[in-house]
């Protein structure tokens, strides 16, 4: 965590180096960035005119310790809209800080992003939930953040956000309808829902005392990252979408013999990135025409 004594490893500054460096290094501009989860890289293939950079080389960015998370920027077009996809994200159990974790998120906001796309795997918890199937991100459970592990924790910078972000409207209504709508149109209604999804630090999976726990809790899935990026993101005024794949059903009953591994996670997630491709693709299309409001900054787009 930050305090005023330990001064930030991820300052206004830093973004604003690591930005400068990016915009020298490619002419794309992008306005949508999509946060690829375990497994998801090949969400990216698509775009054409692309450009990849390794986050090696990118001054003060964190590199990619797990296995599915390729570790680079794609910067591309999709339908003609300019993206910036994230291969390979970061997560508090590789032992990087919360801020070194959203650290991108703020160089997209400073790159010029309005809108961001959190993808994730994730455990289902709801019964109606099968393998395979997409959850729409209604909302989410800060676990971490009860316990003080949260990116916003320090002193705030005024010109990232305010101190006392609003997050009852974290996942914009209008892009989880666009999103929906989508959804029904391509015919993936039936394995398509919306939910809760809740963060936890890992990386172990859950126990099923504590799966039950998060169930009662009400949350719909479990994860290891999305919530943080979503934090800073909503902080710094960008519109968010997240969705999350339902790779395993987890454990809620001891008579249960299967036991999850990453291994399934990466399996089903490549499995069904495909399907996760055509929702976005579209919602790539269409989203600048949906409106959104965020109440902490009234007048972003
Ligand atoms: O990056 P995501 O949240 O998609 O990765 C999930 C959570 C753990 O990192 C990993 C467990 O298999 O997959
Ligand atoms: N915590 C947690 N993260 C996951 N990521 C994919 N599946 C799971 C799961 O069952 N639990």
């Amino acid at each position: 965590m930050h305090t005023k004594e330990n001064s930030c490893c991820c300052s206004f500054d830093d973004c604003k180096l690591t930005t400068e460096w990016l915009l020298s290094m490619t002419r794309h501009r992008p306005k949508i960035a999509i946060v690829c989860g375990s497994g998801l890289g090949l969400l990216a293939e698509t775009a054409s005119n692309k450009q990849d950079v390794r986050y090696e080389d990118i001054p003060n960015f964190p590199v990619s310790t797990v296995p599915g998370h390729e570790g680079r920027l794609v910067f591309g077009h999709i339908k003609g809209k300019s993206c910036v996809f994230m291969q390979g994200r970061f997560h508090l159990y590789e032992g990087y800080s919360l801020c070194k974790v959203t650290f991108p998120v703020r160089i997209f906001k400073l790159m010029g992003v309005e809108t961001i796309i959190v993808t994730n795997a994730s455990g289902g918890l709801c019964q109606d939930f099968k393998v395979g199937d997409i959850m729409v991100i209604k909302d989410h459970i800060n676990l971490p953040g009860f316990a003080g592990q949260h990116p916003l924790c320090g002193p705030n910078d005024e010109r990232f956000g305010i101190r006392f972000p609003c997050m009852s409207d974290a996942y914009s209504k209008a892009l989880r309808k666009l999103a929906l709508d989508i959804t029904t149109e391509l015919g993936y209604s039936n394995f398509v829902h919306e939910g809760v999804y809740c963060m936890v630090s890992g990386p172990n999976f859950e126990t099923i005392a504590e799966a039950r726990m998060l169930q009662i809790l009400g949350s719909d899935s479990v994860g290891m990252s999305t919530v943080p990026e979503v934090t800073v993101a909503k902080h710094c005024g960008l519109r968010v979408l997240g969705l999350s794949l339902i790779t395993n059903k987890v454990s809620l009953d001891y008579s249960r013999e299967e036991k999850v591994n990453h291994e399934e996670v990466l399996q089903i997630s490549k499995m069904r990135a495909e399907m996760l491709k055509n929702v976005l693709i579209t919602f790539i299309a269409r989203c600048h025409q949906v409106e959104t409001i965020n109440t902490n900054y009234p007048n972003a787009v």
